[in-house]
């Protein structure tokens, strides 16, 4: 028989079993969890990503909810599995949920948590020094002082791109595409193309009434426009950053057609999913095109890259940390934790996924109800009043 995984246990005499499959930041997810009557065991086996196995090993006979990461692959096996030992309620610590089969769950009557909001800012910011890294050379530059190559100031030496008055395009246009295109074009008055499946009405505003600020002060102001296709955006824009779900519909939305579309010194930046770009048409496109240049926060197969990208000097790579804040990271523990602890409870459903400050603040109770469920329709839950 396997060696059960390590374990750590708080409150061992509560009434409810809630397994989280990684320990997470911050204490405040654990207290508000052993304070509602929770036995909380928190997995802290040396293994990056855990199997289905593994997580079947956790769940055991009896186990109320699970708190688990977007690297498991939460399918009908495990919602089985949950199902039998009684448990109504998962939550990915994460707020894309392309690893979980929700129609599984469904079927199992499994409640699907996930962690919008707490991370938009903080995922926008990583997008914005991607892009900035990538126009301005930052990493290959740094690489070139430490290696001892900086023998004085050139006239040619790592030129990049300017940002001010080219274009930034973001498909995905959401609640992390319109945060990162606000910071985009108030930070570096860049003009904004978009495409999305809905208009960002409130995106619109903001530009509109910054660019006529930007008038009323003397400035060139900037615009902003709804591409009517995603070619649109990939034809016009300096700098494209993807924010779209992953879905049938976003996998490999960046092509080798597409690819070939943008122009040759644009930026591709990623802080989506990996598998939105077609990761080896892209290494092949960096080869055949050295002013290109990519950053990238995911990957198609992680934790692995394609063969030849670790290699390109007009790619920048880091390893899926868009949402590493203290600050997110702690908030997104507190949201998945409340997720599963509001279903135990039979709490109603948050009406608002987009507002969920009320549930982080330190210093209050946080709302009895779920902040963010994705299949609480499917399953017919209640929503709050509050
Ligand atoms: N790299 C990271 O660490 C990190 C952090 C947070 C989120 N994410 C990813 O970012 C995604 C977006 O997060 P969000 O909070 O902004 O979600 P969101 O739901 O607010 O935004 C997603 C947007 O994509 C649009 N969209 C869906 N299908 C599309 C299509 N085919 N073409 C164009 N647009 C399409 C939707 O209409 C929506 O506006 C998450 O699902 C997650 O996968 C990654
Ligand atoms: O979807 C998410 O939340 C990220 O990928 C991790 O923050």
């Amino acid at each position: 028989m396997a060696k059960p995984l390590q374990i750590e246990v708080y409150n061992p005499n509560g009434k409810y079993r809630v397994i989280s499959t990684k320990p997470m930041p911050g204490t405040r997810w654990i207290n508000l969890l052993i304070e509602q009557d929770c036995r909380l065991e928190i997995c802290t086996q040396k293994k990056t990503i855990l199997s289905v196995e593994d997580i079947i090993s956790l769940i055991g006979d009896k186990c109320d909810g699970v708190i688990g990461q977007l690297t498991e692959e939460w399918g009908e096996t495990l919602f089985s599995a949950l199902s039998r030992a009684g448990g109504k309620a998962f939550s990915n610590m994460a707020v894309g949920y392309n690893n979980v089969d929700v129609n599984a769950a469904n079927k199992y009557g499994v409640a699907v948590g996930n962690t919008p909001g707490v991370l938009t800012e903080t995922t926008a910011e990583l997008a914005a020094s991607l892009s900035l890294s990538a126009a301005r050379r930052i990493v290959e530059a740094d690489e070139f002082m430490r290696i001892g190559l900086y023998d004085g100031w050139l006239p040619h030496l790592f030129v990049g791109n300017l940002l001010k008055g080219q274009t930034v395009g973001v498909i995905g246009a959401g609640r992390i595409g319109s945060a990162y295109a606000r910071m985009m074009v108030e930070g570096f008055k860049m003009n904004l193309i978009y495409y999305d499946l809905y208009q960002a009405t409130r995106l619109e505003k903001f530009v509109t009434a910054y660019g006529q600020f930007l008038k009323a002060n003397g400035e060139q102001p900037v615009t902003w426009k709804r591409a009517s296709s995603m070619e649109e955006v990939l034809r016009e824009a300096d700098v494209i950053s993807l924010h779209p779900i992953l879905d049938k519909t976003t996998y490999h939305l960046v092509n080798k057609e597409r690819l070939a579309m943008m122009k040759k010194e644009a930026i591709l930046v990623n802080c989506s999913r990996g598998p939105v770009v077609d990761e080896v048409a892209l290494v092949e496109h960096l080869k055949a095109n050295p002013m290109f240049r990519v950053g990238l926060d995911v990957f198609e197969d992680e934790p692995y890259m394609k063969p030849g990208l670790a290699d390109m000097k007009n790619a920048i790579v880091v390893p899926h940390i868009a949402s590493a804040s203290k600050w997110t990271r702690e908030g997104m523990a507190t949201l998945a934790a409340l997720n599963v602890l509001g279903k135990i409870k039979g709490y109603p459903i948050w009406s608002d996924p987009n507002r969920v400050e009320p549930f982080l603040d330190e210093n209050s109770r946080p709302p009895a109800a779920c902040p963010s469920i994705v299949n609480s329709k499917a399953l017919g839950l209640p929503v709050s009043k509050l």
